[in-house]
């Protein structure tokens, strides 16, 4: 089998593939360090990815991978307490029955400005620590790594054999595979140091933008933005301003602050995940991309689908067509579709 990708989805599905026996190559372009995984605030909370069913599906078996993951004190996974703060009451959310620990806020745990707010328990990763993990543990398991930049898909199989080719390049799959449904969404962020803060706190709609604060071990990181369409990666500075003006209205003790850093990083937007297996000339390929705003929120749950779609294809009589298309674009799966057979 070989892994097209080194971000959480790449090794997060070679790491699932492993655990399933199967031998592993991962071809990544880039260090870890150098993906959009490594600078995501890597907080469980579903944002920008579709569809929403499955989006409900991946992401509660994704909270259970990282609750059970923080037990076992994997680095860099915690369960965090976590207020999202509200100026009208909040509707019903599809995240909210993932989430036992739900409730309402009391008016002595809102900041000043704040009338209403939901508390909560969830899943925060802090990738510079459990990116290296992942790796090491996909290595220790038998996983080998290739680090090569592809320009084409079929490229996979003149890197290594391969029954199937996993693919999971994240934003770069729009140019891999030509799927002109993938788009930038560009997400700045500052980093500061961290004051004290135990809790993550969130503001979707702030007035001056969306608002995050999420305590790491040695910072914080102030988020964000959305920003669809945006290829530029390049920190703006009256953006960082913003950012740290509207993060002190949600935790007053970062009023002040001074910023570590500010990046920029493009997440794979995409109108849903592309979780489906395309025949190939060359072979099958299991797509795995388009993960938007979630990739560590769904990571688990979508390499266990990924998983699934693998043995699909490679165990007889299952609901994956037999024959190969040449020059197929066929896609068998979930994508577009809402659940697809193999995941049901
Ligand atoms: C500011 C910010 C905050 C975020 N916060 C959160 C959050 O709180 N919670 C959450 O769930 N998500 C969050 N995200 C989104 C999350 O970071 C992404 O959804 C996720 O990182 C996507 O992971 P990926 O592995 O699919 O892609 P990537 O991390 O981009 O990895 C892609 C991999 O493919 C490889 N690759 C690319 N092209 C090629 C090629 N041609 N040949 C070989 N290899 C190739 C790369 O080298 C890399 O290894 C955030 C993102 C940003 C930018």
């Amino acid at each position: 089998m070989t892994v097209v990708g080194g971000g959480i989805s790449g090794l997060a599905t070679a790491a699932r593939l492993l655990a399933d026996g199967a031998a592993v190559t991962v071809v990544a372009a880039d260090e870890p360090a150098h993906t959009t995984s490594w600078l995501a605030a890597a907080v469980w909370f579903p944002t920008h990815a579709g569809p929403p069913e499955l989006v409900a599906r991946w992401g509660g078996e994704t909270f259970a991978a990282f609750e059970w993951q923080a037990g076992e004190r994997v680095p860099g996974v915690t369960m965090r307490e976590s207020l999202a703060l509200y100026r009208e009451p909040p509707g019903a959310a599809d995240w909210h029955g993932l989430v036992a620990s739900l409730r309402s806020a009391r008016s002595d745990e809102l900041p000043p400005g704040y009338a209403h707010g939901l508390r909560f328990r969830v899943p925060a990763i802090e990738m510079p620590l459990y990116l290296p993990w992942l790796f090491q543990h996909v290595t220790d398991a038998g996983g080998r790594f290739v680090a090569r930049r592809l320009d084409t898909l079929a490229e996979a199989w003149d890197v290594a054999p391969a029954d199937v080719v996993v693919h999971c390049a994240g934003l770069a799959a729009g140019r891999l595979t030509g799927d002109d449904s993938v788009y930038p969404v560009r997400g700045q962020i500052v980093r500061v140091p961290n004051p004290g803060v135990t809790m993550s706190v969130r503001d979707e709609a702030h007035p001056a933008g969306r608002a995050y604060v999420h305590p790491r071990s040695h910072d914080c990181i102030l988020g964000g933005t959305l920003d669809e369409g945006r290829w530029d990666t390049e920190p703006d500075a009256a953006t960082t301003a913003s950012i740290l003006r509207r993060c002190a209205d949600l935790v007053p003790a970062l009023a002040g602050a001074r910023p570590i850093e500010a990046v920029a990083g493009l997440r794979p937007g995409r109108p849903t995940v592309r979780l489906a297996v395309e025949q190939t000339d060359r072979g099958p390929v299991v797509h795995n991309y388009g993960h938007g705003g979630s990739g560590v929120t769904l990571a688990w749950g979508c390499a266990a689908a990924a998983a699934a779609l693998v043995t699909a294809t490679t165990v007889p009589s299952t609901t994956v067509p037999s024959t190969t298309v040449p020059s197929s674009r066929r896609d068998s799966g979930a994508d577009d579709h809402g659940r697809g057979p193999e995941l049901s």
